[in-house]
């Protein structure tokens, strides 16, 4: 018996400690938020989050208010799901509020980067290379490379007026990535493939390949950092990372010609500061991701509602044949390619308010900030809440902001002309209980961590809807087909994927 009590009593304290470290016996302290902790203990509620985080959101919205606590997998979210409130989270101090420690740990499980102590160079690199001056300069290669790459897929002169088909995801996925890979990283040299031709054939040949390689991974890309990969999936992952690591080395980047100033200052920048070359070539990497990852589903859903409200694809043919006219220039079999300028790009209201439009209904991210310190959190209507140092604090503007019907009545419908005001200037008023909205739509994200690469994007969705609609008729298959519902898997993340693709089909106009 005496025996037995030190065993029993060792392992009721392990037992006791267990839970506590699972955090079984966190109650809610005066002041916090309300806290939903689930039924399974450290998984909380991820499962139900993880198979449909909308449902789930609204749900605790509905039981709690705008904010909450909720587990998930061992961390407790606070969710902020008033837009009056998300400045008090973009003004706090990162000492507090600190987006980089979540970033660090998704970037790690994703490409294997290891950030450098206080690296935070990513916006100031972007707002040098990816907006003003630089951005023309990224634009014009761009420009060229895509369409390059339309008319190449559209066949030869003689194939003119001959329909093409292809899946409308594909298309687009392909057509951006191959485009915004060779305009940021560069193209083959003509002196080590011996002429322009083969260097420009070597160049349609890689990129297909990448573009091929790339699609797997990002299949695998939603379970791959929820952790959820099954072995199989993640000894797939590892070999696709090792090729990316490779065909993105700094070696390989340097032999390129046209490299980008974006990419050629991160990887500078890195030298300097002495990382290994392997590491990176991870860093490429992620930048190869967050560049091509998004743009190519964007401009799928931005074509394919134009395709499905023939009153928004007329609207902006005229203004898109419109502006062509007011340069001078025309579209003709064999002729010169035509110059798409930034100035161009910029007397297109109504083009922009579809693409503000596109985004608001398909860009889903989550954006998460790690609690630093105890601290007090005021919201909009006055309430001040504690939140507790080493808890996660969430926002979710997809239903927070973009699908409110008070923020922007029928918010399932595409309405192309949403953000436009009546006389056709860009509109930015909108309004939740008698008060402006500041954030009343954000595709990509807030504050310290907002996508730096904003402008290249919507610059790379306006460039292929202006090209194809100066170069091709286009249409869906099947025009009564419905719209394909939305992959579960990957909100959160980025631009919502459909569950899958839908035909369209094409001819060169002239
Ligand atoms: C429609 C296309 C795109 C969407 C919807 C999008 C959206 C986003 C979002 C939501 C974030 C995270 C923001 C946060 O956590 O607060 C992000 C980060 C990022 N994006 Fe984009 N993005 C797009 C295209 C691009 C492009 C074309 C580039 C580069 C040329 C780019 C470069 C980046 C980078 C480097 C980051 C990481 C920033 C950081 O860690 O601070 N993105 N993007």
């Amino acid at each position: 018996m005496s025996l037995w009590l030190p065993v029993l009593s060792a392992l009721l304290i392990s037992l006791l400690g267990g839970l506590y470290v699972i955090g079984a016996f966190r109650r809610r302290r005066s002041k916090e938020p309300p806290l939903d902790k689930g039924h399974i203990p450290w998984l909380g509620h991820a499962l139900d989050f993880r198979n449909n985080p909308v449902e789930f959101l609204q749900k605790m919205q509905r039981k709690h208010g705008d904010i909450f606590t909720v587990e998930l997998g061992g961390y407790y979210i606070t969710f902020v799901m008033d837009p009056l409130s998300f400045r008090s989270i973009e003004k706090e101090a990162r000492s507090k509020l600190d987006a980089s420690l979540f970033n660090k740990q998704f970037v790690e499980r994703a490409f294997g980067y290891h950030y450098l102590e206080n690296e935070r160079k990513i916006q100031e690199v972007g707002n040098k290379h990816l907006m003003g001056d630089g951005l023309v300069v990224m634009m014009q290669a761009l420009m060229k490379n895509l369409q390059n790459l339309i008319l190449y897929s559209a066949g030869t002169v003689e194939d003119h007026k001959k329909w093409q088909q292809d899946g409308l995801l594909h298309y687009s996925n392909n057509i951006l990535f191959r485009a915004g890979y060779l305009s940021l990283f560069g193209n083959e040299t003509v002196k080590r493939m011996g002429s322009k031709e083969k260097a420009e054939e070597f160049d349609w040949v890689h990129s297909e390949e990448l573009f091929n390689e790339f699609r797997k991974y990002d299949s695998l890309f939603p379970n791959l950092v929820y952790a959820m990969l099954p072995l199989k999936g993640k000894l797939e992952a590892e070999r696709l990372k090792r090729l990316f690591w490779n065909v993105l080395s700094f070696k390989k980047i340097m032999q390129k010609d046209n490299v980008s100033r974006w990419i050629i200052d991160h990887l500078q920048l890195r030298q300097e500061q002495g990382m290994a070359e392997y590491m990176q070539a991870r860093y490429m990497f992620l930048l190869l991701w967050g560049s091509q990852g998004n743009t190519g589903p964007a401009s799928f859903w931005l074509l394919l509602f134009l395709m499905k409200h023939p009153e928004a694809l007329k609207a902006v043919k005229e203004e898109v044949d419109k502006v062509l006219q007011e340069t001078n220039q025309e579209v003709k079999p064999g002729g010169p390619l035509i110059n798409l300028t930034r100035d161009m790009l910029m007397k297109t209201p109504i083009l922009d308010s579809a693409v503000e439009e596109t985004l608001r209904l398909a860009s889903a991210p989550v954006l998460i900030r790690a609690v630093m310190q105890d601290m007090d959190f005021k919201i909009a209507d006055g309430k001040e809440y504690a939140l507790r140092k080493g808890d996660r604090v969430a926002i979710f503007p997809y239903i927070a902001v973009q699908m409110d019907p008070e923020i922007h009545p029928e918010p399932h419908r595409f309405k192309y002309d949403r953000f436009l005001n009546p006389d056709g200037t860009k509109k930015a008023d909108f309004y939740k209980n008698g008060k402006k909205v500041k954030y009343f739509t954000m595709p990509w994200g807030l504050g310290i961590s907002m996508c730096p690469g904003r402008f290249f994007a919507m610059n790379e969705m306006k460039q292929i809807v202006f090209l194809m609609l100066v170069y091709f008729d286009f249409e869906l298959v099947n025009a009564e087909e419905d719209i394909p519902p939305i992959d579960q898997s990957r909100w959160g993340i980025g631009v919502i994927h459909p569950t899958h693709d839908i035909q369209f089909r094409y001819r060169l106009r002239f």
